[in-house]
């Protein structure tokens, strides 16, 4: 059997911190076996490494190996997507399409996120976790697949079960064997490990001296509290390789670098009622409502240039689809899908009850600052809430499942 340091000189894997060690050891001992293994830890740890290490070293390893990010598929379409469809079973579906399950056959599926999963599509995986069977999406027949299963999670299970989100008989079958991952706050002796690791990738990715820390800088970020683990410390490197010119980085200058530093050793305290917070969440949004009267404007003053050359509404949205500059129509609001909501179907050419015109011809950089807006709301919701996704999924007033989206979509 491989050694724990050559795997994670194969893997890419820094650390010495001896929890780490040991799950890299389990990983490797349960690989050649095709027991079931959930993957625990907090966002950001390197819970995606575990899957790897267990498929290149298993039997499987000539096999497909699939990862799935279960958070980001839209719910309407994730059976699709595992199991597959049968021609027609639902408008657009014109061609029959084999799932995830099909494909890996003899081969591993990471199941990232599982505890996102519908709990129809749970009673799904449950079926191919017992004997193997699965029904593709508008079929009755049965099909078999020889797949083996890793899923990760970074919510509590136990609490997702007692809330009825998660079927306790799937938790059982997914966890025979659990990988526990540390957070980095409690890898003291990696932290700076990395941190040097990482500034020399970006120092040769972006042709820049290496960025080095002092030692007040290095003791600084070692007691930092790093709610977005190794994803956030590789972030803060990435941007301070990027923008610092003195390449001796104090801690002075690192503290710019490390949000909610004041509570960053102490767990974070929520109070809903604090009132600067809920100023800033005001202020936020009301930037977002003047944007969206600016945009609407806009939006009027184009129409009317338009109808003054008598182009037509249809052939003005042909135009506009095919620039693929296509801007948000923002709406705000507590309990849908989108913090600001992008379309871009016919829909967006009408003209609603308080005559405002919703046409895709705002120019990129409007689009851009909406985004903007929107990434540093995301960004600043997730600190205050020390990087909790469902707390800043509620303060937000937004579904976890299209938070979770937006921070992969924005590399967050
Ligand atoms: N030990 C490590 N050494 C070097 N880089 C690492 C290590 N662990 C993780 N990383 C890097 O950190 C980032 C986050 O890792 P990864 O995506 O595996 O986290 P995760 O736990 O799966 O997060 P999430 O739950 O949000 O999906 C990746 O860029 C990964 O390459």
């Amino acid at each position: 059997m491989e050694s724990v340091q050559v795997i994670k000189q194969r893997f890419g894997i820094i650390g010495n911190d001896p929890k780490l060690n040991r799950s890299i050891e389990k990983a490797t001992r349960v690989a050649p076996t095709d027991i079931s293994v959930l993957v625990a830890g907090e966002s950001g740890v390197g819970k995606e490494n575990i899957p790897k290490i267990i498929h290149s070293l298993s039997q499987r390893k000539h096999n497909n190996y699939i990862a799935v990010n279960c958070g980001a598929i839209p719910e309407g379409t994730i059976d699709s997507e595992l199991f597959g469809h049968e021609k027609g079973a639902f408008t657009g579906a014109t061609n029959t399409r084999k799932g995830y399950f099909e494909v890996a056959d003899g081969g591993t599926i990471f199941l990232d996120e599982v505890g996102e999963l519908p709990l129809t599509t749970q009673v799904r995986l449950l079926r191919v976790l017992e004997n193997g069977e699965f029904i593709k999406v508008g079929s009755s027949e049965v099909q078999k697949t020889d797949v083996r299963i890793v899923a990760a999670t970074n919510v509590k299970m136990v609490e997702a079960i007692k809330k009825g989100k998660f079927r306790e008989d799937l938790y059982y079958r997914l966890s025979t064997v659990e990988i526990e991952l540390p957070p980095l706050r409690n890898r003291n002796e990696d932290i700076h490990l990395l941190f040097r690791k990482f500034a020399s990738d970006f120092a040769q990715k972006y042709k820049m001296p290496t960025v080095r820390l002092t030692d007040d800088a290095v003791a600084l970020l070692i007691r930092y509290h790093f709610p977005g683990n190794i994803r956030q410390l590789r972030n803060i490197a990435e941007q301070i390789s990027v923008i610092e010119e003195n390449r001796n980085i104090d801690a002075l200058k690192l503290k710019q670098y490390l949000p909610n530093l004041s509570s960053s050793s102490l767990p974070m305290i929520i109070d809903e009622s604090n009132h600067s917070f809920g100023e800033e969440k005001s202020s936020l949004l009301k930037m977002i409502y003047d944007l969206r009267t600016e945009l609407n404007e806009l939006k009027k003053v184009t129409l009317n240039i338009m109808h003054g050359s008598k182009i037509k509404e249809s052939e003005a949205f042909l135009e506009t689809s095919t620039t693929k500059t296509l801007a948000p129509s923002p709406s705000i609001n507590n309990n849908n899908e989108g913090l600001v909501s992008f379309h871009n179907n016919d829909d967006d050419i009408h003209q609603d009850d308080d005559e405002e015109y919703y046409i895709e011809t705002v120019e990129e950089d409007e689009n851009l600052s909406l985004q903007d807006k929107e990434i540093e709301m995301i960004k600043k919701s997730l600190e205050r809430n020390s990087n909790k996704r469902k707390l800043a999924a509620k303060e937000l007033g937004i579904s976890e499942r299209t938070l979770y989206r937006k921070i992969k979509q924005y590399n967050l």
